[in-house]
């Protein structure tokens, strides 16, 4: 609800003018800084009488003096027929610049106030300031929310680039926006009179002393009065003896006599008018130039936050299947969530959501960030569809789930069932969908179906599930999704290497031409037109006619900049699509997409690497070596059964040490007298490896399971000395793992 109601609509709704607002407000803030530098400042014990007097002996027609909180004073004179107008130096009473403010100030007021359209513009630009408000208030309780409490507004964060930085200029920036907002509505509100704070002038005096021409440094009021305390002071008319000085400053207003400087009346300024000269000086920086930058600065992150915030809306509107005759929240009999990162698992909601509103019932389909269990009025029952991703990670569309269900009571006589979505050569089977179902048992949530998994979107393993849903409603379910599977392009083999023959394990590594990305992908810096070392290839085997293959996922040895796409397979016994690819000659073509895996990028920091790889697991550590131009830290631990059959990429590795992008190779060889395996590596060079974590290394893996698992047992005695974990390193993003 506070998500889609209070800020992704009003913020895709507003996001032009709310942009326009930010950013001409954040040019309008540097003027005050000018301004203040080049205004000369008055004495700190100059009176308001003597300015008076200075001013009035270089311009003896003068009719007024104004005083602004930046400490700026202008004053207006009639002389020999003519208007004058000047900036003063307070010093010497003399004009020293004009008055008014240069084109291109003018015209950027008349955007920011008024939209250059009067009175309709200004309520325009108030509804923008409105939207601004109801976006920082909506988007400050998101954070909390996403970071797991207000206390953790600066914690870690997680997740998509684009989210995290939306989330991370959000929440520096948003106390200064809603500032701005808060002071904006207010200042409009005061200008249609809406405030009852409009500084009230006594009436003016009914009487005067009718004399006239006292100096105004004699006079009593003006002779106590600081420059700095000066709004404005309009001087009479000298030939009229009931005419009288009309004085504002910032405490009140009245008049003086111009004969005798005595005090004819006087209020005091209100506590609103007081809090809106406040707001004002904040708001436009005059008189708070450094503050009014400091604003300024916050608003230019309003045009980041309206493209990562729209590209966020756009990625998950695309990544969305149409569910039709989706049944509101409140109404649905069933609701169905979904945590989904690359979009397969919406299509099998879909599915579900057909089958379920065909047997009569209402159903709701939501991503899994949406949950929010007050909403569910009329729910028998919730259905839980959910990917696991990395280690056991939640996918994007389930972010926050599990603190929001830690947070939410359990609804009672509303039953759940968690079904799995996942890919059992992935160490952490269906992990997060495990995680859940726990968590609602503990949460003392009533179980619809024992938990169940889909292994590499089954069709098969969800129809058994359907079944086993429709048994327990009552219901005849047969639920029929052939997944469908992205876009693939044909990608045309240009080179291969050999290794492996003498070890019985074939293996190539595979160059394909890079294919040319369409115009969305360009666009969009997706599929062939954005892809780096370690993300994947997945592959589409060829298989009997008229059967939908699923396909194989191998790591990327290189990234779209290197200008090919390479991948190292060994030929599984018994493989499908290893058999298929290692029997590839150059020239001829498979169909393939990428799969982005995230989080196995090497990422853009200083600090070292630690790869670990083994066997064909080098090849995404390989593909990282050779993009690492800036020459970042990187140790290369490789481990490989026989240097004169398996060591693959040798030469490249030689050149990469020699021109610095790889700072040092240690091979572990297995076959041979005495077996040494990359773990006996690590433990063997412990003090090195230390050193580096210690200095802020990152530890990716890659490679079988079991090496993995001995990599990891390595490295927890490696660690114990300086009192760390690989759960630690793992929890900080510092260990990663992509294991087969
Ligand atoms: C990079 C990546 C990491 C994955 N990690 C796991 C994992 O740790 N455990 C698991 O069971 N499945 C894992 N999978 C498999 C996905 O969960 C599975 O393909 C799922 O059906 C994808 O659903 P989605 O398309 O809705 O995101 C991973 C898939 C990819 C591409």
């Amino acid at each position: 609800m506070i998500r889609v109601l209070l800020h992704r609509w009003p913020g895709l709704a507003g996001l032009l003018l709310v942009t326009l607002l930010a950013v001409s407000g954040a040019a309008l803030s540097v003027y005050p800084a000018i301004e203040r530098l080049a205004s000369p400042q008055a004495a700190g014990g100059l009176s308001v009488g003597d300015l008076a007097a200075r001013v009035q002996a270089e311009y003896p027609g003068v009719e007024q003096i104004r005083g602004a909180p930046s400490g700026r004073i202008t004053a207006w004179w009639f002389q020999d027929g003519t208007p004058g107008a000047a900036v003063i130096d307070p010093a010497t009473g003399q004009g020293v610049a004009p008055v008014d403010a240069s084109p291109a100030e003018r015209w950027l007021v008349n955007l920011h106030r008024q939209l250059f359209a009067g009175d309709t513009g200004r309520l325009v630009m108030a509804t923008g300031a409105g939207v601004m408000l109801l976006l920082c208030a909506s988007g400050a309780v998101l954070i909390a929310r996403r970071m797991g409490g207000w206390r953790r507004w600066f914690g870690r964060t997680r997740g998509r680039l684009a989210a995290r930085l939306h989330v991370e200029m959000a929440r520096i920036a948003v106390a200064g926006l809603a500032l701005s907002a808060l002071t904006a509505l207010w200042m409009t509100a005061s200008t249609f009179g809406l405030l009852p704070d409009q500084a009230r002038a006594p009436l003016f005096p009914a009487t005067t002393s009718g004399q006239t021409g006292i100096a105004p440094n004699h006079i009593a009021a003006l002779a106590d009065l600081p420059v700095a305390a000066l709004r404005d002071l309009s001087f009479p008319d000298p030939t009229d003896p009931t005419d009288a000085f009309t004085l504002k400053t910032d405490r009140g207003a009245g008049y003086l006599d111009q004969g005798t400087g005595e005090v004819l009346a006087w209020t005091d300024a209100q506590t609103l008018s007081r809090v809106t000269e406040t707001f004002t000086m904040l708001h436009t920086g005059r008189g708070a130039a450094v503050i009014g930058l400091v604003l300024g600065l916050m608003a230019l992150s309003v045009p980041a936050l309206a493209v990562s915030g729209f590209a966020l809306w756009l990625a998950g509107w695309r990544a969305r299947p149409r569910i039709r005759r989706n049944a509101s929240a409140s109404r649905a009999e069933t609701v169905i969530f979904v945590g989904s990162e690359a979009g397969s698992t919406w299509g099998f909601a879909a599915t579900l959501h057909r089958a379920l509103s065909e047997a009569g019932q209402s159903v709701h389909v939501a991503p899994m960030t949406a949950f929010d269990p007050a909403r569910y009025r009329a729910a028998k029952r919730l259905l839980i569809l959910a990917a696991t991703y990395g280690d056991g990670m939640a996918p994007a569309s389930a972010k926050g789930f599990i603190e929001r269900l830690e947070h939410a009571p359990a609804l009672s006589g509303v039953p759940v069932a968690v079904l799995g979505f996942g890919d059992h050569s992935f160490p952490a089977f269906c992990a997060f969908a495990d995680e859940v179902a726990q968590l609602l048992t503990a949460k003392g949530w009533t179980e619809l179906l024992p938990p169940d998994a889909v292994d590499r979107q089954s069709p098969r393993d969800f129809a058994r599930w359907g079944r086993a849903l429709g048994r327990t409603l009552g219901l005849e379910l047969e639920l029929v999704h052939q997944p469908v599977q992205p876009a693939t392009e044909a990608l045309t083999l240009v080179s291969r290497r050999d290794y492996g023959a003498q070890v019985q394990a074939p293996t190539a590594i595979l160059r394909f031409a890079l294919p040319r990305a369409g115009f969305w992908q360009r666009l969009t810096r997706r599929g062939f037109a954005q892809f780096q070392a370690g993300d994947l290839l997945a592959v589409l085997p060829e298989g009997a006619p008229g059967v939908a293959p699923m396909p194989r996922l191998y790591s990327l040895a290189s990234g779209s900049r290197d200008g090919f796409v390479e991948i190292v397979v060994r030929k599984q016994p018994g493989g499908l699509c290893s058999g298929q690819l290692v029997a590839l000659e150059p020239g001829s073509t498979i169909r393939a997409f990428i799969r982005p895996n995230p989080g196995f990028h090497s990422g853009h920091g200083r600090a070292p690497l630690i790869l670990i790889g083994a066997g064909t697991g080098i090849g995404p550590l390989a593909g990282m070596i050779r993009a690492n131009r800036r020459a970042r830290p990187v140790h290369l631990f490789f481990g490989l059964r026989a240097r004169d059959s398996d060591f693959f990429f040798a030469e490249e590795l030689a050149g990469w040490q020699r021109d610095g992008r790889l700072a040092r190779l240690t091979t572990a060889t297995s076959r041979g007298p005495r077996p040494y395996y990359v773990q006996d590596a690590l433990r063997h060079e412990a003090a090195e490896v230390l050193a580096m974590i210690r200095s802020g290394a990152r530890i990716m893996v890659c490679g079988g399971r079991a090496m993995a698992e001995g990599v990891t047992a390595a490295l927890t005695d490696i660690l114990a000395p300086a009192g760390l974990t690989p759960a630690v390193l793992k929890a900080e993003g510092r260990y990663v793992e992509d294991v087969f």
